[in-house]
């Protein structure tokens, strides 16, 4: 229900993360060269939008800068490790044909290339880290044992920047539903809210608390209860739009702030939103079970928790008419 917390489909030059230093992954690159006499090393990033160099050893030597993109059925030495998830070491690409087509050697002169991959912590690969050289190489096996050494620097800065993504999303995130927790779903309102003032658009506030919930845990159970609570915020989540946001104040009580042109279409959300419930209800045998449903158009001179507590109002004075 929400989002990967990191897109890995997203070049990493273009979408900058502050827990990644760009100036410590260039050292790491142009020791690589260094220590490897070789005219050019990279980090290189895979994606579906082709292969991306993220960084590039500064030398004079090296053709490529960072942020150069080759696209993804190019014959490169980088596209056989993400294939295959393997080191690659070729002294000689002159002698072997089937580099006949890569452009690293016919147009740019390199012969040999040394590079190893480098994954997410969830082991997807994130690119390659490589050294090319124009001349025929003779790596022995502790110059390989030195890239891999090399390759878990940045390997452990891609492991910090998902844990510490994870755990921001986690942050705002109800576990049980999935959907945003109260301190998650603050945020994102507040900020809806100040783009619905410069847009001029309007807004409603959708309040609902579960009728009787604590008869439903009494009678069938806590397990059967949480099973209604994911139906709940899964129906109204289905109802609105991504760019609207829903979220779990705690116990019973759902929020949703939705953007809608006239009040006909709060009506019409409440009833998509009930016949959601009804839906859920009979597919996954729950048992019967209401909501109540407090609306208000949002006043943009009221302050958030003024909000609230007005929807929260309607919502009680609907439950108290309820028979
Ligand atoms: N299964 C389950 N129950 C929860 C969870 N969080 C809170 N509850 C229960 O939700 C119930 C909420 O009870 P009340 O606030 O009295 O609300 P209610 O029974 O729906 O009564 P009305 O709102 O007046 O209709 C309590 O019994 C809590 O124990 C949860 O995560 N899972």
């Amino acid at each position: 229900m929400l989002p990967n917390p990191i897109d890995q489909d997203l070049f990493l030059l273009e979408h900058p993360s502050d827990l990644i230093s760009l100036g410590k992954w260039q050292k790491t690159v142009n020791l690589l060269s260094k220590l490897f006499h070789a005219p050019a090393g990279f980090l290189v990033q895979h994606t579906s939008a082709g292969f991306q160099v993220t960084i590039s050893s500064e030398q004079s030597s090296n053709p490529y800068s960072a942020g150069v993109v080759i696209e993804s059925d190019a014959n490169i030495f980088c596209r056989r490790i993400v294939e295959t998830g393997q080191a690659l070491y070729v002294p000689n690409a002159m002698i072997d044909p089937c580099w006949d087509t890569n452009p690293e050697v016919h147009q740019d002169g390199f012969r040999s290339y040394l590079g190893v991959p480098v994954f997410w912590p969830n082991k997807q690969p994130f690119g390659t880290f490589c050294v090319m050289d124009y001349k025929e190489t003779e790596y022995s096996d502790t110059y390989i044992e030195l890239i891999e050494q090399l390759k878990d620097i940045l390997e452990s800065d891609l492991s910090l920047m998902s844990l510490y993504q994870q755990m921001q999303t986690l942050a705002i995130t109800d576990s049980l539903t999935a959907i945003n927790n109260r301190r998650g779903f603050t945020a994102l309102a507040h900020q809806r809210i100040l783009l619905a003032k410069r847009m001029n658009m309007r807004q409603a506030l959708l309040y609902f608390d579960i009728d009787e919930f604590k008869v439903i845990n009494d009678k069938y159970g806590h397990g059967v209860g949480d099973k209604v609570l994911i139906a709940v915020a899964q129906s109204i989540y289905k109802a609105i739009r991504r760019s609207d946001v829903v979220g779990r104040l705690g116990g019973d009580e759902f929020v949703a702030l939705v953007v809608v042109q006239s009040p006909d279409d709060i009506r019409q959300l409440q009833k998509r939103i009930l016949t959601g419930f009804e839906e859920a209800q009979r597919q996954q045998k729950l048992p019967d079970f209401t909501v109540s449903i407090g609306d208000i158009e949002v006043d943009l001179n009221l302050s958030f928790e003024e909000l609230l507590d007005r929807a929260d109002h309607v919502m009680m004075e609907k439950k108290a008419k309820e028979p």
